[in-house]
Formats: structure tokens, C-alpha cells, sequence
């Protein structure tokens, strides 16, 4: 197997095909919605909070609201009650499995739900596949995070509509460090690799760092890519403001950093500061402009025509151009 990652690919252009950027579609569907970018901000406490996932829905992007020290019941009804859709997350915990009971009992579906555990590829997620599928069986389920294509067979079977791609590499992550495993550094290739046995989208978690991390997920197989640190950096992003030499920085920490989890257990996560970058807003219409871009390097008009384009791998063992034949 070919190993790579972002910082060590690109992707060959072919003869444009239309006459302005802005001929090309960059909207993707997930389940039965359809979103205007193949981007969906982490579900991570300094990366989103309910006013973000509101405004995020509102003007047609996909969110995943963070599971941590949040009654999901109540979020749901808000949100469905400002007329959107809503799309929480869970983990595998009793909590969890009440959760799920109370949005039964009040007859609250919510459109979207992410199982968001560290190791996806776990009888706890196939059990809580299982419940919410006999509960809310309208809902769109999401599992993860997994890294190998066993993974992502077993979570299809299990009855996941999408998988989440991604052990470790995340800005603040330290699985790697701490336990020796993961898809830190070759996330790409591990995305190709699950990609080929998938029959369901998948969502590649973690480890971009540039706009055009976001075409290259879609090359190697991602219908959309969840995304940390280069959001969390944003006026409006509810990490903490933090003042270092007269510069303004956001705080950006791991889920499984002692920062989220109240104390030192099981600590996969670190904290980092986020030079601040303006708006949200400004930042999603110039990551929309980029994928357009990437759609007309592709010779397309349409994201999926990403998928269609050759590459080349720089440097190293694996250097070398790759043909589609
Ligand atoms: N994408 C990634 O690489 C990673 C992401 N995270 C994020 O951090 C957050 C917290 O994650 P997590 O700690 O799973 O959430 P929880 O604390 O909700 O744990 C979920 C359940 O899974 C169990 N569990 C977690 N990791 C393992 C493991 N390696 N082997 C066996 N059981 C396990 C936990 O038990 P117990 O705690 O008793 O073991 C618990 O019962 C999530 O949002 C997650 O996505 C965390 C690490 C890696
Ligand atoms: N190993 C850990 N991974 C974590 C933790 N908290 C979040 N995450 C994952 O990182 C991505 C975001 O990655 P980025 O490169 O865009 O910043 C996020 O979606 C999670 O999957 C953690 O504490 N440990």
C-alpha cells in the first residue's frame, strides 16, 4: 500500500470546461439535504456552540453540534422549533441510550446523528447504531471514528448511512504520542484505502490545514471533511480569547484533552492558541471559492468531478505520477 498525506500529494489539472469559477457547484448531499460546501466544522466545544450551528444552518451548511455538558433533547427542540434541522451527537454511555429514550418519548427525530467515539470500531457502537436505528429510524446516522476499512465494513453492516475517517490526526491530538496508533500522517492514504470498500459516504475527520486539503479529501474518496483548528481561530468561536504580546488568540482544545474532560484520565487531547482570523462567514465563502476553483483545475462543474483527476506524490519512496487508466 502507497502511503501519503496532504503535504505530500497534488492533484493534475485537466482541460477547463467552463468559462468562470463560479459555474462551479460545490454543494454535496448528505442524506436527504443537500449543503452548499463538503465542509462540516468539528463537533468540538471551541469549535461550535448553538448560535454557530443555528447560523451554520440557516444558510446552508452542514453542523454537528459537540455531545459535552449540552442537553441534546432540549437543543433538538430549539432547533426544530427555529425551523432547521438537527443534528446532535452522541456517545455510548447510559446517558446516551436516555438521551435517545427522552427524543422517543417526546416524538423528536432528530435529521442527524453522530456516534463520536475515540475507537468506532466497537460492539458500543454497533449496539448504539442498533438502538437508534429501532428508535429513531428516520434519523441519518453517522459513525465513528474509525481508520481501516474492517472498520468502515463493519460499521455499513451495522446499519451507519456515513462514516467518520480518523484516528489521530487532529491538531490537538496525541493519540499518535500516547498509544502508538492511528492515521496521523497518512490520513490521506488511510481515506484511499477505506474509501475503496465504502458504499456510503464517508466524512474525513481531521488533519486539514489548507483549503485544498478539501479537494484532495474528495479525490481520495471523502464526500465531506470535518474540520478543527481552522475554524476555531474565528471571532465568533466560543473558545476562550486569550491576549499573548498584544496579539488576539483563540483557545482550541482536543475532546479528550483534561481541558474538555474536567481531569487527567485517558488524556488523547492537548490545548493550543488560534491566532484570531476574522468571521466565520468570510472564511466558509473563501473555502467555497477554493473548491470552485479546485472543481475547474478538475476540468468539471460539479464536486464529484474532483474524483475524476490524476495526481502525483512528491518526494520520498512513493514519489511518482499516478494515472487514471
Ligand atoms: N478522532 C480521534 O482520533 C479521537 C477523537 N477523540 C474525541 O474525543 C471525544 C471523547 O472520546 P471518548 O473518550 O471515546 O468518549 P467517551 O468518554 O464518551 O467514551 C466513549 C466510550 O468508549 C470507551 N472508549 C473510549 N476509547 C476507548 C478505547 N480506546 N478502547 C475501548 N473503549 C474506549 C469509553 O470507556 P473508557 O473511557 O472507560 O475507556 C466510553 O465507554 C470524542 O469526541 C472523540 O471523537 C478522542 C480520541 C481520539
Ligand atoms: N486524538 C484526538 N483527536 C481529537 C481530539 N479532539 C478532537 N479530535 C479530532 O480532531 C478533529 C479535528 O482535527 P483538525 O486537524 O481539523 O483540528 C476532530 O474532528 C476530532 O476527530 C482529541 O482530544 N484527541
Amino acid at each position: 500500500m502507497q502511503i501519503f498525506d496532504y503535504d505530500n500529494i497534488l492533484l493534475l489539472p485537466r482541460k477547463c470546461r467552463v468559462e468562470s469559477r463560479s459555474e462551479c457547484d460545490t454543494s454535496v448531499t448528505l442524506g436527504e439535504r443537500c449543503f452548499r460546501l463538503p465542509v462540516v466544522p468539528a463537533n468540538m466545544k471551541t469549535v461550535v456552540d448553538e448560535s454557530i450551528c443555528l447560523w451554520l444552518a440557516q444558510n446552508g451548511y452542514f453542523y454537528v453540534m459537540h455531545r459535552f455538558d449540552l442537553d441534546n433533547v432540549k437543543f433538538v427542540k430549539d432547533m426544530q422549533g427555529k425551523g432547521v434541522f438537527a443534528s446532535i451527537s452522541l456517545g455510548v454511555k447510559k446517558a446516551d441510550y436516555d438521551t435517545v429514550d427522552q427524543l422517543a418519548a417526546q416524538g423528536l427525530v432528530p435529521e442527524y446523528v453522530t456516534i463520536d467515539i475515540a475507537h468506532g470500531h466497537a460492539d458500543s457502537v454497533k449496539n448504539m447504531i442498533g438502538y437508534l436505528k429501532q428508535k429513531l429510524p428516520k434519523t441519518f446516522v453517522i459513525a465513528g471514528n474509525v481508520g481501516t476499512p474492517e472498520a468502515v465494513i463493519d460499521l455499513e453492516n451495522w446499519g451507519a448511512d456515513a462514516t467518520k475517517v480518523g484516528i489521530g490526526p487532529g491538531k490537538v491530538c496525541i493519540t499518535k504520542l500516547k498509544t502508538g496508533f492511528g492515521t496521523g500522517g497518512w490520513q490521506l492514504s488511510a481515506l484511499k484505502w477505506c474509501a475503496r470498500v465504502a458504499t456510503k459516504p464517508i466524512i474525513a475527520d481531521g488533519g486539514i490545514r489548507d483549503h485544498g486539503d478539501i479537494a484532495k479529501s474528495v479525490r481520495f474518496g471523502a464526500s465531506m471533511v470535518m474540520i478543527g483548528s481552522l475554524f476555531a481561530g474565528h471571532e465568533e468561536s466560543p473558545g476562550k480569547t486569550v491576549e499573548v504580546d498584544g496579539k488576539l488568540f483563540k483557545e482550541y482544545y482536543g475532546s479528550a484533552s483534561d481541558f474538555n474532560k474536567g481531569e487527567y484520565k485517558h488524556v488523547e487531547g492537548k490545548r493550543i492558541l488560534e491566532p484570531i482570523k476574522g468571521k466565520l462567514a468570510d472564511t466558509l465563502i473563501e473555502m467555497e471559492q477554493d473548491v470552485q476553483s479546485s472543481i475547474s483545475y478538475a476540468g468539471g462543474r460539479a464536486l464529484m468531478d474532483i474524483r475524476k483527476v490524476n495526481y502525483v506524490t512528491l518526494g520520498g519512496d512513493n514519489a511518482g505520477e499516478h494515472l487514471l487508466m
